[in-house]
């Protein structure tokens, strides 16, 4: 067995509230340490200057100086979260897992886009980092995504299934252990990122605070019933989404008071859940991302599953970090050339490997020696 390397992974999801930071120690099969984390919010301007890349990241070029702007940023933003959280740990970091943030993501065109300068950051840290975890899978007809399974399967260990972990961020996505250990995954539908929008545009905040609003207002069940029209919610995984993928539910509550959109765009989120395509019916749904802060969005799965349904914390887990931690799991994963998808996950034709090691301005590690000849021990129960 490997000795585990101390990773911080950094996270950047699609509701661009910051950059969320976790250390893990981890031989990429099994998780020997949950260290601290930290969330570095990006400051309003930066926020919305993402924001706006999102709508016309579809036609913009790579080189776009304003897209090149936004990524040194971000990645500044990233370089201070790994120093505020390395002062936290005594011990040395071996290695950086760098998410990036997505700007556009359409698998089937064949483009998954996260911006970030891994260079930049290895070089300002002195830190290998592993990036650019999607493209391969994407490449190979994969959908780029979700990518936490292999993280929550290994947390998830010994638990009898089937048993669900659901993400609730900008888009919501569910990893599914059947009772047999299969794993089964996909994006559910929108998460937080509309109701976040329409929060914005009608009270100023970026998003539904407590669920505030949503609880306020009624359901139109007749818009939440056209929007889950969409083919996309009957399909069956694999499957993911771009941020933006149902921006046009927002004309659709267009004219609907600010309570009632609100209820109208949770209720959307909610019944995606429910009417995932799984293989098997979770008894448990375990709930990640920021979304299980929001009461409204809690109480809606509570009574739209026929499950229980239980904040992440309930495991011991922390559902702010899980992310962060996945992309420090996924990074030796890569290193050690083991899948981070699989045909049941993204689609991907086999159970494929994916990221790259950027090393600039630092002497070739020499645990990196170690992990690269330790054989893997299989694919975990
Ligand atoms: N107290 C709260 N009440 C309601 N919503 C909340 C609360 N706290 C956080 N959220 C929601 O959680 C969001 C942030 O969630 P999270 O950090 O999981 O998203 P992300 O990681 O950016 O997304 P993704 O998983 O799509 O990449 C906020 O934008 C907001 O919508
Ligand atoms: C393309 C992309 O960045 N997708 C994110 C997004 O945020 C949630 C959902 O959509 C999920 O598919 C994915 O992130 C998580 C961490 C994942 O890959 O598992």
């Amino acid at each position: 067995m490997m000795q585990p390397l101390r990773v911080i992974g950094l996270m950047s999801g699609t509701s661009l509230d910051g950059v969320d930071a976790a250390v893990i120690e981890t031989c990429g099969e099994r998780i020997a340490w949950h260290g601290p984390s930290l969330s570095l919010p990006y400051d309003p301007a930066l926020r919305a200057r993402a924001r706006a890349l999102l709508d016309r990241a579809a036609t913009i070029a790579s080189d776009n100086p304003e897209v090149r702007a936004i990524e040194q940023a971000l990645t500044a933003r990233h370089v201070e979260a790994v120093q505020a959280l390395r002062v936290q740990v005594e011990a040395p970091i071996d290695l950086i897992g760098f998410h990036g943030q997505t700007i556009f993501h359409a698998p089937q065109q064949g483009r998954t886009w996260q911006i970030g300068d891994a260079a930049r950051l290895s070089r300002e840290t002195g830190l290998a980092v592993v990036h650019d975890f999607r493209s391969r899978d994407v490449s190979l007809g994969g959908e780029g995504a979700p990518l936490a399974p292999w993280y929550h399967a290994a947390l998830l260990q010994g638990r009898p299934g089937p048993v669900a972990v659901l993400n609730i961020g900008g888009v919501a996505n569910v990893t599914m252990i059947g009772a047999d250990g299969t794993i089964v995954a996909c994006d559910t539908g929108p998460g937080n990122a509309l109701l976040d929008d329409w929060a914005l545009r009608h009270t100023g905040v970026p998003y539904d605070r407590d669920g505030a609003l949503a609880a306020a207002g009624q359901v139109h069940t007749g818009i939440v019933e056209r929007l889950l029209a969409d083919p996309f919610f009957a399909q069956a995984p694999p499957k993911s989404l771009d941020r933006q993928s149902f921006a046009h539910a927002l004309a659709a509550v267009d004219g609907l008071s600010a309570q009632d959109g609100a209820a109208t765009l949770a209720a959307l989120s909610v019944e995606a859940v429910r009417r995932t395509v799984l293989p098997e019916a979770p008894r448990e749904w375990y709930v990640c991302g920021g979304g299980r802060h929001n009461p409204t969005l809690m109480a809606g799965l509570r009574a739209a599953l026929n499950a229980a349904v239980a904040p992440v914390e309930m495991l011991g887990w922390d559902g702010d970090a899980l992310e962060a931690e996945c992309f420090g799991f996924l990074a030796v994963r890569s290193l050690r050339g083991l899948p981070l998808s699989a045909p049941g996950i993204t689609g991907a034709p086999d159970h494929e490997t994916g990221g790259r090691l950027t090393c600039a301005g630092i002497a070739s590690p020499g645990w990196l020696t170690r992990v690269l000849s330790t054989p893997y021990a299989g694919v975990p129960a």
